[in-house]
C-alpha cells in the first residue's frame, strides 16, 4: 500500500481517516467548551497526521520547546519520517494553524505489539508540546485526547506516559491516573549518537 496522501499531495505518516469518528463523548467532561479534533473550535485549526512537509512548517522547532532536539536537517527529518512509516505503529499527530501554515501543537502515539494480554497492543504517549504563544486554550488537552482516543480506536489495552511532577494535574484532568504501587518511571541514559542506527 502506498503512503497516505492529502489533498495538496502531502504524504502523511498514517492514514488521516483514522482520526475520524473518535469517541469524544467518552471524554466530554474534560473539555469546556467541548472541542474535538474534527471541530477544534476555530476554523483555522487543523488536527492531522504528521506530514513529510512538516519540516518546513516548524515541527522540529516546536519540539525544541519540549527538549533538546539537535541540529536536524530536512534530509534527517525525512529519513526518520520514512523509517517511522516503514516500521508502522507511529501516530505522530499535529495541530496546524492554517493561517500561518505552522505547526502549533503535537503529540505522538506509539504502539507496541505484545505477547502478553492475549497478544495485545499497548500504547505510549510521547513528545507532547503546544507552542508557548498558544498555551492555555485547551490545545494540549485536544492533542493528547486525540491520540488517546486513537489508541482506544486501534484496540490498545492501555496507554501510558512519563512526565514531570508539575504536569500530573494536567494529565489527571484528562483521565490519566497514578496507579498505586505502579507509578514509577526509571531510566538509564546512554550517550547520544549523532545519527540513529538502522537495526538491520
Ligand atoms: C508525555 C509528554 O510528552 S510530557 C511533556 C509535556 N510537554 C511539555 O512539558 C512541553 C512544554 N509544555 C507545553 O507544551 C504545554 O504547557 C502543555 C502541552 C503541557 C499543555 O498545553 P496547553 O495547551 O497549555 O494545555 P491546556 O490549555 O489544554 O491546559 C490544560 C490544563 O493544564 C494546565 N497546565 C498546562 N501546562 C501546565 C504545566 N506546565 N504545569 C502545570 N499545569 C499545566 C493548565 O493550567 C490547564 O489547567 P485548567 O484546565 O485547570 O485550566
Amino acid at each position: 500500500m502506498g503512503a497516505p496522501r492529502g489533498p495538496n499531495g502531502d504524504t502523511f505518516l498514517f492514514n488521516p481517516e483514522l482520526l475520524k469518528n473518535l469517541d469524544w463523548n467518552s471524554v466530554r467532561s474534560s473539555l469546556n467548551p467541548p472541542i474535538s479534533n474534527e471541530e477544534p473550535g476555530e476554523p483555522w485549526l487543523l488536527v492531522r497526521p504528521l506530514s513529510i512537509m512538516d519540516y518546513s512548517k516548524g515541527y522540529v522547532q516546536i519540539l525544541s520547546q519540549l527538549t533538546t532536539v539537535g541540529n536536524i536537517s530536512k534530509a534527517d527529518f525525512e529519513r526518520q519520517f520514512w523509517r517511522m512509516q516503514n516500521a508502522g505503529g507511529y501516530y505522530v499527530t499535529v495541530i496546524e494553524d492554517t493561517r500561518s501554515n505552522k505547526i502549533i501543537g503535537a503529540a505522538s502515539l506509539i504502539t507496541e505489539f505484545k505477547i502478553i494480554h492475549s497478544c495485545g497492543l499497548r500504547a505510549r504517549l510521547e513528545d507532547v508540546v503546544v507552542n508557548n504563544t498558544y498555551r492555555g486554550k485547551q490545545l494540549g488537552k485536544l492533542i493528547v485526547l486525540t491520540v488517546s482516543l486513537l489508541s482506544k480506536k486501534l484496540g490498545c489495552y492501555k496507554m501510558s506516559l512519563d512526565c514531570k511532577d508539575s504536569l500530573i494535574p494536567f494529565y489527571k484532568s484528562i483521565g490519566y491516573k497514578l496507579e498505586p504501587g505502579n507509578a514509577n518511571s526509571m531510566v538509564v541514559r546512554y550517550e547520544e549518537t549523532t545519527k540513529p542506527q538502522d537495526p538491520s
